[in-house]
């Protein structure tokens, strides 16, 4: 397996650090271009020992998977300067939030095989939650290895193309919501004169059993929140304020929002294809 990555950013380094440390392909099978910040690109050679260019003819002739890991709106022109040196043996792999399978299909021009995934940056570590949509030119062979590629990463699951949307605004942006629940615990800990690096490490090591309880116990998480809240206790008084100030309503319209933005995102890419 030879991949290149189209784009170096938080997501691609995420991907080519989760494939590297599991030892799927070594660096230097891998190959990162990015348009403009070559720094960046330096900066992952001397990381992960993978190639890097700014010559996309001499890119693609290396490999057999091409990774598309731009934004959504740099995506046509990135195609653009690949689309010369697509063969019909490649199987493309985008991981745009939003961006359809036929949107790709239409900007690629010809039959190739192409997998839209939407990984997260705990892929970085090797625990990623990714979601995998084929179209019909994915044969047998592309689609155990893609399936292997996101599986170094994490949990990878092929899902139906029409549950994208739902999976980028649940998993796909779900370690912000996590960090920014954790910068909440943390700004209260520091408030309340705890040490900053003790409260870090107390908020994770929660994190971390409360994950793994939920892994773990056969119940579900409205009970394993009960089991917790003794009547009169602490927690009672702290899911009080949560109810008044309705975070878990925010959150379930915090998942919708993304959800929706990911549809929009898709939408537009496709309606400025028509133009
Ligand atoms: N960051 C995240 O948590 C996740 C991001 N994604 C998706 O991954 C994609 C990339 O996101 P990030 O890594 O966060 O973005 P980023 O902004 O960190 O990186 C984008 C990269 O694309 C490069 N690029 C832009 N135009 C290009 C072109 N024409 N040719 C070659 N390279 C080009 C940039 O130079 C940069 O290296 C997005 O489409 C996003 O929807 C998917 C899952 C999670
Ligand atoms: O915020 C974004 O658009 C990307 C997609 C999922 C996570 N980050």
């Amino acid at each position: 397996m030879k991949i290149a990555f189209i784009g170096a950013g938080s997501m691609a380094e995420a991907l080519i650090s989760g494939i590297i440390t599991q030892k799927l392909v070594s660096g230097n099978n891998i190959w990162v271009t990015n348009k403009c910040n070559q720094e960046k690109l330096y900066e992952l050679q001397h990381s992960y020992g993978v190639n890097i260019s700014y010559d996309i003819k001499d890119i693609l002739s290396h490999v057999n998977i091409v990774c598309l890991a731009m934004k959504p709106k740099d995506v046509g022109e990135a195609i653009q300067s690949i689309q010369a040196y697509l063969r019909q043996d490649m199987l493309i792999v985008s991981v745009l939030a939003g961006v359809s399978i036929t949107s790709i299909e239409e900007m690629v021009g010809t039959n190739l095989a192409i997998v839209r995934a939407m990984p997260n940056t705990s892929a970085t570590i090797g625990k990623s939650a990714s979601a995998l949509a084929m179209n019909s030119n994915v044969n047998n062979l592309q689609s155990q290895a893609v399936k292997g590629m996101f599986e170094t990463v994490g949990l990878a699951t092929i899902v139906k193309e029409e549950d994208l949307d739902a999976v980028t605004g649940l998993s796909g942006s779900g370690p912000a919501y996590i960090y920014y629940l954790v910068e909440a615990m943390e700004k209260s800990a520091v408030e309340m004169g705890l040490e900053k690096e003790v409260a870090k490490k107390f908020i994770i090591q929660t994190l971390m059993g409360a994950a793994e309880m939920l892994e773990r116990s056969p119940k579900e998480s409205a009970q394993l929140r009960k089991e917790v809240t003794s009547p009169g206790g602490t927690t009672e008084a702290g899911l009080k304020v949560l109810e008044a100030h309705a975070v878990q309503e925010a959150f379930v319209e915090c998942i919708k929002a993304a959800t929706e933005q990911s549809r929009k995102l898709g939408e537009i890419f496709a309606n400025n294809m028509k133009v």
